[in-house]
């Protein structure tokens, strides 16, 4: 697909540091270039309206003088497409909202797991969650802390977890989860390494709880038999993806989010989202420069 006008089209960007070195690769950039479509970094601290010009605004930051800046931008371009609006993304910043989305969607064979808020130290008997489950800070809001998670093995290990978090039932789903990618029209659907089952057996001689982190967000599985493992385990069918896609697109108005799903192992019919997020690692995705620069054409040429 290529950019028909005349002249490429011109894309301003607004990412942290980080988030600008593992997505605006100079592969995306070449690519890019060549079908059309000019990538150029904002100075978020600078007005807005003081820049450009540009046919589209692509963005990840969320602090409130960037949202003033986009907000004073959008009010005199309100025909510039900006991609994506924070009043959608910010659903996606807490965890119970984020989850909310899906059970809207009432699709069959989809849900998510049985999850509870906890805001203070508590002691009641019964909190109406199966161990194990595990302990998400309730903010998704993008910071290191923000993926700082435990398993949790029994009613003990809550104790000095930093509040507030859901506590989510763990489901077995054969140590394996599927990544969907969402890009406008575009999505691809990856497999990822994920946490172990935890059988009956084992959870016997579990106690407390165990810290982790952004287990899957490595894109290469490892060898041996857990890697012959990830190999067989089937990808979910195409037609769920599709429905679940769809439904979240229109229930969430982004464009640019990826969501993880589960298979129960104890029903292989069943899926579960157990994450929701935006503007992912879009460079882990396969055909990352061609879908970004297609997705982007396709915004900048319905203007
Ligand atoms: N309910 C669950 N049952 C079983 N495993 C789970 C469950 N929730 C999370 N996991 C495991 O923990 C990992 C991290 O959980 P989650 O994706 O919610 O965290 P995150 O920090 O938001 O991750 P990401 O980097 O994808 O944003 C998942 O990839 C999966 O391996
Ligand atoms: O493996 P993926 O692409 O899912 O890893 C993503 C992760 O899902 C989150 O989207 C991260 O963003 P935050 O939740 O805002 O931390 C992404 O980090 P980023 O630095 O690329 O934005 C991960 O890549
Ligand atoms: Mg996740
Ligand atoms: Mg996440």
């Amino acid at each position: 697909m290529s950019s028909l006008s005349s002249k490429p089209y011109q894309v301003g960007y607004a990412l942290t540091p980080k988030k600008e070195k593992t997505f605006i690769l100079p592969s995306l950039l070449s690519h890019a270039s060549q079908i059309g479509v000019t990538l150029t970094k904002i100075d978020p601290s600078k007005p807005l309206i003081q820049q450009g010009p540009f046919d589209c605004i692509l963005h990840k930051l969320y602090d409130s003088d960037w949202k003033q800046n986009l907000q004073d931008f959008a009010s005199q371009n309100p025909n510039i497409p900006i991609i994506d609006s924070p009043g959608s993304i910010e659903i996606l910043h807490s965890r119970i909202s984020m989850l909310e989305t899906v059970s809207k969607l009432r699709i069959s064979n989809i849900g998510v797991p049985k999850q509870i808020t906890i805001t203070e130290v508590t002691n009641s008997e019964n909190l109406g969650i199966n161990f194990p489950s595990i302990a998400k800070p309730l903010d998704a809001d993008g910071s290191e802390t923000s993926h700082k998670m435990h398993l949790v093995f029994e009613k003990d290990g809550l104790k000095n977890l930093p509040l507030p978090f859901v506590l989510q039932e763990f489901v077995n789903h054969g140590g394996v989860i599927f990544k969907v990618y969402v890009a406008g029209k575009y999505s691809r659907c990856v497999k990822r390494k994920s946490l172990p089952d935890i059988s009956e057996e084992k959870l016997v001689n579990l106690q407390g709880s165990l810290p982790f982190s952004q287990v899957s967000n490595l894109t290469a599985a490892g060898g041996g038999a857990e890697g012959c493992e990830f190999e067989k385990t089937e990808m979910p069918p195409e037609n769920l993806v599709k429905e679940l896609v769809e439904g979240l697109k229109e229930e969430l108005r982004l464009n640019l989010f990826n969501f993880d799903v589960i298979r129960d192992i104890k029903n292989k019919d069943n899926y579960m989202v157990i994450d929701v997020n935006y503007f992912p690692g879009y460079s882990k995705m396969p055909d990352f420069e061609s879908v970004i620069t297609d997705f982007l054409i396709d915004v900048c040429s319905k203007r």
